[in-house]
């Protein structure tokens, strides 16, 4: 229950629809016992009392409550599906809020199907047990109390005897939920990795194909689609041994209400109609209660459901906004380490240690050193993407953390070795980080980032939509959209994460072009593995393990016999001869 109370935020504005639809289950369940006792009627009055007149008056009432059963019915359903629907809506916003809002950390452990299949699956789920399950359960409840009561107004010892199996069904669907449950869980997580697997699979298409590794990739899959079935099958078990054994304990009493009724009716204790009367109120007090069975194990399902969907929206949010941030509309973007230190995972060895460096305004700052040196995570400490262990990281003399982080976020341009773009047109892809600027703006982006040209060139122009990831546009191009987008933002932070490394010279030369037109007065972070990208910084720090080993412009640091000057003879000096020996 623990699960719904957590929850119960999503449903009880809706609970008004709740309560309608069962005041309408209320009247449909009083007008189905009714039935039984119109039958006794018939039996013991009219045609064993010979009053054969009062049939067609029988007939009109059982018309009557037959009509006003559809239309109680009519509503039951709807309300209650209304219950559900609306619940959900509010709580798959919250997810998909909640998800914008969690923090890189997360990302890092999470797996996009599970996601996925949290999000729709386990919503679902959810969803039709506020529907069905939960209105079920009170269907079940009254069906029960009401038929038990009419069985007991006939005969208190026949009642006794027909439902002292009862105690016994109770401990057996006690039993089959205490095994279903997880069996349940089971099957929703085998889901999660297979839909994993698929998501996975579809994205990184291009690597499977050209490593030829299609057959590989469906043995991984094979394996997961067995781990599914088995989990299935296992559940199926369950179901399969239970069901029998309650329906077992609903025949005994069936056998015991047919020879102990049997009996009370030749005796003359019991009248014939009421022996009738008996057998429908007893089944439909045994009938729910074995579909109990089926209804604990929709519970189960909603519950193992809920867990997985608290499980996001309970998850700490590492990244917390200062209660009173900073708002601000305009920075300087003067960056300044002091003593910072990172470390991603507690048993892993520290991405970035005591780190110090100032960054003015307007300058430019290389960052080089061999992959896995920190290069990178400077970068993401710097937009609070993950918090540094030790140290802070000051924006124009304030620590980030006491920014808002919409805002900080707001002044630092990305442009990554593969940025990503969205399956829209081109003109929303530039505009993405700023979707009111004009077309004119748009545009003036796009020639400054060197893209307006093969733009252009397109069928569609700035219209032409773009595949997923981008599919269409090659490396070049697709970066300088990404260049293009960081113009719109105007930011007063720019990084570009080896911006240039997957194109041809002459896409390289281009880019070049294009991004110096976006460095112009901003601070600047140039992180690359080749010296041509980086040499004209103002200050180049070169890294390795974490740690800041040299420091200068290029002409200090090809002066010195460092670390520097050895990336450097590789690339320039000792090119030829490096290439000879390979
Ligand atoms: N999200 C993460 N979770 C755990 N460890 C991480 C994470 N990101 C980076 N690391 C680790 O931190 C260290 C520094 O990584 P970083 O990406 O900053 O290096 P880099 O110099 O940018 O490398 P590259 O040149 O390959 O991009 C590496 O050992 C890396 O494995």
């Amino acid at each position: 229950m623990e699960t719904f109370k957590k929850l119960k935020q999503f449903y009880w504005p809706f609970m008004k629809y709740f309560y309608l639809s069962v005041f309408s289950v209320l009247f449909v369940t009083v007008i189905t016992v009714v039935y039984p006792i119109i039958l006794q009627i018939t039996i013991d009055d009219v045609v064993l009392g010979e009053q054969y007149n009062l049939i067609k008056y029988i007939a009109i009432v059982f018309i009557g409550l037959m009509i006003l059963k559809g239309i109680a019915n009519f509503y039951q359903q709807y309300l209650g599906d209304l219950f559900g629907i609306k619940s959900v809506f509010d709580l798959r916003n919250a997810l998909y809020k909640k998800l914008q809002r969690l923090s890189f950390t997360y990302y890092d452990n999470a797996r996009t199907g599970d996601l996925m299949s949290r999000l729709t699956m386990d919503v679902e789920g959810f969803r039709f047990f506020l529907s069905a399950g939960f209105k079920e359960l009170i269907r079940v409840a009254l069906l029960i109390i009401i038929s038990l009561s009419v069985m007991f107004y006939y005969s208190v010892p026949l009642a006794l005897v027909t439902m002292a199996v009862m105690p016994f069904l109770i401990v057996v669907v006690q039993r089959f939920d205490k095994k279903v449950h997880p069996a349940f869980r089971s099957i929703r997580k085998s889901l999660g990795s297979l839909n994993t697997r698929i998501q996975e699979n579809v994205s990184g298409m291009n690597t499977v194909k050209s490593l030829s590794k299609e057959d590989f990739e469906i043995d991984r899959f094979s394996h997961n689609n067995i781990n599914y079935r088995d989990e299935n099958i296992k559940t199926s078990n369950i179901w399969a041994r239970y069901f029998p054994l309650m329906e077992l304990i609903g025949n005994l009493s069936m056998i015991a209400l047919l020879v102990y009724g049997g009996y009370l009716v030749i005796n003359g204790s019991l009248a014939l109609g009421e022996l009738v009367a008996f057998f429908s109120l007893v089944s439909y007090i045994l009938g729910p209660l074995m579909h109990l069975g089926f209804i604990v194990n929709q519970f189960s399902q909603a519950k193992a459901s809920g867990e997985r969907l608290l499980e996001i929206l309970e998850a700490k949010e590492d990244i917390i906004e200062e209660t009173d941030p900073l708002n601000t509309d305009t920075i300087q973007g003067h960056i300044t380490f002091k003593d910072v230190s990172l470390t991603y995972v507690a048993e892993d060895d520290a991405a970035l240690s005591h780190i110090s460096f100032d960054a003015p305004p307007g300058k430019v700052i290389g960052l080089i050193g061999p992959t896995g040196a920190g290069k990178t995570s400077i970068t993401q400490l710097i937009t609070r993407f993950y918090e540094p262990d030790q140290g802070v990281v000051y924006i124009d003399g304030k620590p980030t953390s006491s920014y808002e982080l919409k805002k900080l976020r707001k002044h630092i341009g990305f442009v990554l070795q593969e940025s990503f773009l969205f399956s829209t047109t081109i003109k929303e892809n530039i505009a993405y980080g700023n979707p009111n600027a004009s077309m004119e703006e748009i545009i003036q982006a796009a020639k400054r980032a060197q893209a307006h040209e093969f733009i252009m060139e397109m069928p569609k122009g700035y219209d032409t939509m773009l595949g997923e990831r981008g599919m269409g546009l090659s490396g070049g191009q697709k970066q300088r959209i990404a260049i293009a987008r960081a113009i719109l933002i105007d930011p007063r932070i720019l990084v570009l994460d080896d911006a240039t490394s997957a194109v041809d010279m002459e896409t390289e030369y281009q880019i070049q072009k294009a991004l110096k037109e976006v460095m112009q007065d901003r601070t600047t972070f140039i992180i690359a593995h080749r010296i041509s990208s980086l040499k004209h910084a103002d200050e180049i720090l070169v890294l390795d393990s974490g740690k800041i080993v040299e420091r200068g412009t290029h002409e200090q640091l090809i002066n010195q016999d460092g670390a520097y000057r050895r990336i450097y003879d590789i690339q320039y000096k000792d090119k030829d001869i490096v290439m000879e020996s390979i």
